[in-house]
């Protein structure tokens, strides 16, 4: 059974780490066309690659068909748009990310929308009841289904897997609400909505806005969330990291990009932390849209996207 797993920490040294990229062409959390293109562009850049360069045995067996559910048999319930699709794809990612983590291997999901990270983290937590989430992302993705106006789902994600939505789902009765409050931390967040201020404070959720990097340093911030949610150092990580929370002058290819962000090397200070770790369970990069922007924005937002896996995979700047 799930919860007597036994916590598989990651080695501290790559070399004979295996990886498993999980290739998610999603976009149906969300309405711009396009972020389903995101991982494409990625393993074309070279992912796999320049993951096996740093000494990771990376397996790839394609992207993930997901074409089961057409719009006109998916009516909005409630306000929440696609529901049954995003339930069914999250279902799928849930069950091969879990299955990856229960093989020790790290689950890589590359996105694809960030309604994703409701199927990657119940994987993780599947096998790792007791694993913490650092979310990097300049928005929560906390809202609930009373709390949403925009009804995209990838701005929900993290309220599935806290089970804080009053109003239960049939369609999402199978997501299984493991992960507890105190065992998540925010980084990179400036755009959140009025109820998911609410629901942070209400819930004591550990948040480092953009104001907590500017004032402690990204350096001391990163120590300051993983003191909130690993605070002995011996939970599983599971880092979910949408592009959006870089600023859109470095990532500029992304549906909802707010400025104000993250720099090219907060970003990947965050990673090569978490990696120092070696608590890394399972990392996602999502929200990668590269046909958002110019085709050089685009292609400087999907090398971008590499260069963050490599730096939470072990990827040093000496
Ligand atoms: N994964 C994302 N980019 N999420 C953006 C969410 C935006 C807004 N808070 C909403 O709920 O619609
Ligand atoms: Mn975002
Ligand atoms: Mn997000």
């Amino acid at each position: 059974m799930a919860a007597e797993h036994k916590f598989l920490p990651v080695p501290k040294t790559a070399a004979f780490a295996r990886g498993q990229i999980v290739g998610c062409p999603f976009s149906g959390g969300q309405p711009k066309l396009g972020v389903d293109q995101g991982p494409i562009h990625l393993v074309n850049a070279g992912l796999i690659d320049q993951l096996k360069s740093l000494g990771w045995k990376v397996n790839f067996d394609g992207h993930h068909q997901f074409e089961e559910v057409n719009a006109q048999q998916d009516p909005p319930i409630g306000v929440l748009k696609n529901p049954r699709l995003v339930s069914k794809v999250c279902k799928a990612v849930a069950d091969v990310v879990g299955s990856h983590v229960g093989r020790g291997e790290l689950p890589v999901t590359i996105g694809g929308d960030h309604s994703l990270a409701m199927g990657t983290i119940s994987g993780t937590l599947s096998h790792h009841p007791d694993a913490c989430v650092i979310w990097i992302d300049a928005h929560a993705d906390l809202n609930t289904v009373e709390t949403t106006t925009s009804g995209n789902i990838h701005g929900m994600p993290v309220s599935f897997l806290l089970g804080l939505n009053k109003t239960p789902i049939p369609e999402y009765a199978w997501v299984e609400p493991r992960l507890t409050p105190d065992r998540i931390a925010y980084i990179g967040l400036r755009d959140v909505d009025a109820g998911e201020k609410r629901l942070l404070k209400e819930n004591g959720i550990k948040a480092f806005s953009m104001h907590e990097v500017d004032k402690y340093g990204i350096g001391a911030v990163v120590e300051k969330a993983l003191d909130a949610v690993n605070p002995k150092r011996d939970r599983p990580i599971h880092l979910s990291f949408d592009v959006d929370a870089l600023d859109p002058s470095v990532a500029p290819s992304t549906g909802t990009p707010v400025r104000g962000g993250l720099t090219f090397r907060e970003g990947h200070y965050i990673c090569e932390a978490v990696h120092e770790t070696g608590l890394l369970v399972a990392f996602d990069i999502m929200e990668v849209n590269p046909s958002l922007a110019d085709a050089d924005a685009a292609k400087a937002t999907v090398a971008v996207g590499c260069s963050l896996v490599r730096s939470a995979l072990g990827e040093t700047l000496l």
